[in-house]
């Protein structure tokens, strides 16, 4: 059975692909991205070629790259570089497993195959086992995105059982906002030392009461470092100020969903925040408008989450 240096926890950053204005991967920026994260947000690992990363709109070959580029720069800064390898084709799933087991990745993960879709926990498992045979040395991790999949198996009863067919499971990545779900997934695989990663930014203090053991998304990018203030207050159970950080981040992101939130906008985000040019995403989707980082620039702000805000910037939303 495959078997982390260490278990998957805190913090994990659901990378953004950069790429240049003409749509191009812009590999020349991620090795200032690793040294971003880890020392301006405290972010020590991350999750490639996921949603945020647009994994699914980027070719098999570009894929492989990416990987490559994150594991190549994340080498002795990085704790853990997860790679999602999920695609519609089981064969190009099985392809990016081995490439991540190859270039020497600590995970993979995979979300369920979302156009012609299994409709039920044995077809998902059968498809997510042949995947992970790929890479039967990497931990594998699930990926449970049903408002984006479609897929609506609930992550509890595809657990039930999931290590006796796939040796090298691991964990969860629970990217839903159902907590019933999440916590029957803890309370019932505890005692298996499971990595159970929370994706909904914005309720991942409601997550760790359920027993969430770290936590993967898309704002870790940019509010890395205000989460891991929450992330350290739970752990010191100042339940008080771990609240205090949570509400701060969500009227953040209240603010920008109202806007109309998404990796566009994140691409934004984290240019303005980091100063490292993500570029525009990839067609379907389309770049952010200016309105919108001035927006969230002035909400930043405001919230003193940005570096440079000044003192007379701040109003009383400011959150420490
Ligand atoms: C639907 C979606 O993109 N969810 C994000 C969240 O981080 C999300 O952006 C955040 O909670 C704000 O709503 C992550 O769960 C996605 C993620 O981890 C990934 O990019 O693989």
């Amino acid at each position: 059975m495959a078997s982390p240096k260490k278990k998957l926890q805190g913090l994990v950053a659901a990378t953004l692909t950069p790429m240049t204005e003409n749509g191009e991967i812009n590999f020349s920026v991620i090795g200032r991205y690793v040294d971003y994260l880890v020392e301006e947000q405290g972010v020590k690992s991350i999750f490639v070629n996921g949603t945020t990363g647009e994994g699914l709109s980027l070719s098999i070959a570009e894929r492989r790259r990416v990987a490559e580029e994150w594991v190549t720069r994340g080498r002795n800064k990085l704790d853990q570089v997860v790679i999602h390898v999920g695609a519609l084709s089981l064969k190009e799933s099985q392809e990016l497993a081995k490439h991540a087991a190859e270039i020497r990745a600590d995970g993979i993960a995979v979300i369920a195959p979302f156009f012609l879709k299994p409709w039920n926990k044995d077809v998902l498992t059968d498809f997510l086992k042949e995947v992970a045979a790929a890479a039967p040395a990497l931990p594998f991790y699930y990926y449970h995105i049903p408002a984006l999949t479609g897929v609506k198996i609930r992550a509890e009863e595809l657990l039930d059982g999931i290590q006796e067919k796939i040796p090298t499971f691991q964990g969860l990545k629970f990217s839903d906002t159902d907590l019933l779900d999440f916590g029957q997934c803890v309370d019932q695989h505890r005692q298996r030392q499971f990595a159970f990663l929370f994706g909904v930014d914005e309720q991942l203090l409601s997550a760790l009461v359920m027993g969430a053991t770290g936590a993967v998304g898309s704002t870790y990018n940019y509010l890395g470092k205000k989460t891991n203030q929450m992330l350290e207050a739970f752990e010191k159970k100042d339940f008080s100020s771990a609240l205090n950080y949570q509400f701060c981040i969500q009227r953040f992101i209240n603010f920008v969903v109202k806007l109309g939130f998404g990796v566009s906008q994140n691409k934004a985000i984290m240019t303005l925040v980091s100063g490292i040019p993500m570029g525009p995403p990839r067609l379907p989707l389309q770049k952010a408008s200016r309105e919108f980082t001035d927006n969230a620039e002035a909400k930043l702000k405001s919230l003193d989450v940005l570096p440079f805000t000044s003192l007379e910037d701040r109003d009383v939303e400011a959150c420490s």
